[in-house]
């Protein structure tokens, strides 16, 4: 079948980050055109229900669809693909957002000449304001990767880069929301431990979060630039930052960027075996 005649996205692969981007691609454009697959029948009930797409099988959502975005962990991608193979061709688009996996492994396990995306998108897709990074496998050129950024585009920004970059990428963007969240908690807890009620020190710090994060992307200034404006000579803000040095977070934070990036490798190796 050629990609003339063929349109329409299934999700296959309904778990948190396919819901994620399920929902942001609904909100901007409605559900027609949209199908998904789910291994478990419950889960796929309740995304009908939640969206209003239905949920076909493999084959059936691979006949009536143009792009299969591929949504499942990096350790069933393999029986997907072996599942799915026949029933792909070159007129599909095939965007896959499995952490480590690389486009040459899925490629291997296709047709012949499938054009593949590696897409490594974020969960504040959910709230439109999402990081999705793009790099094109041997076969998409890029007709495909403006067709993959114009879907992507509906849930927040776009890059691309080359595919030897989206390991680190996984590690920064893909997995970056779980530091803030984690950060986040810490942070309440501390207000807490200072005697302020949950609701209120919740409030307080998402409420900072957020202002700071307008603030990194609309000002123009470096993060240090704004850091050092908060921190009065004497004040408050450098006894805490002392602290922060002297149980070496800067360190903690790079060293485990790097582990999530080490365990991308780790999964797109597993992959190969
Ligand atoms: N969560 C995130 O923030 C991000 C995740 N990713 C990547 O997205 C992928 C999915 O992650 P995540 O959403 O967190 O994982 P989930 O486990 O939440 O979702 C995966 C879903 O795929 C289903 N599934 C597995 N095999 C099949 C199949 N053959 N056909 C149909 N459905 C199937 C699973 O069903 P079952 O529950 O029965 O196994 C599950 O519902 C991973 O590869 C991950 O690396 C990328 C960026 C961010
Ligand atoms: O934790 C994971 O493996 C996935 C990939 C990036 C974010 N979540």
């Amino acid at each position: 079948m050629s990609a003339t005649r063929r349109e329409g996205l299934a999700i296959i692969g309904g778990g948190k980050i396919g819901e994620a981007l399920l929902s942001g691609l609904v909100r901007r454009s409605g559900s027609d055109g949209i199908v998904v697959c789910e291994r478990s029948p419950e889960r796929a009930a309740e995304l009908t229900e939640r969206y209003g797409v239905p949920a076909l099988g493999l084959t059936e959502a691979a006949a009536r669809s143009r792009v299969l975005l591929l949504a499942v962990k990096p350790q069933d991608i393999g029986t997907l693909l072996g599942l799915l193979g026949g029933a792909v061709d070159p007129g599909h688009l095939v965007v896959s957002v499995a952490a480590g996996v690389p486009t040459s492994t899925i490629e291997a396990a296709l047709p012949e000449g499938v054009p593949v995306v590696r897409v490594m998108p974020n969960t504040p897709a959910l709230v439109d304001e999402g990081m999705c990074v793009l790099s094109a496998g041997a076969h998409a050129d890029e007709a495909h990767l403006d067709e993959a950024e114009a879907l992507l585009a509906a849930v927040g920004r776009v890059r691309r880069v080359p595919e030897s970059q989206q390991d680190a990428v996984t590690a920064l963007s893909g997995s970056g929301p779980a530091y803030f969240f984690y950060l986040v908690e810490a942070m309440i807890d501390a207000g807490i431990l200072l005697g302020l009620p949950r609701t209120l020190a919740a409030d307080l710090i998402v409420q900072t979060a957020l202002g700071s994060a307008v603030m990194l992307r609309d000002s123009g200034e470096h993060p240090v630039q704004l850091r050092e404006a908060v921190t009065s000579p004497g004040g408050t803000t450098i006894a805490a930052i002392r602290e922060l040095e002297r149980h070496g977070v800067r360190a903690a934070l790079i060293a485990a960027i790097e582990a999530a990036h080490d365990r991308s490798v780790e999964l797109g190796r597993m992959q190969d075996r």
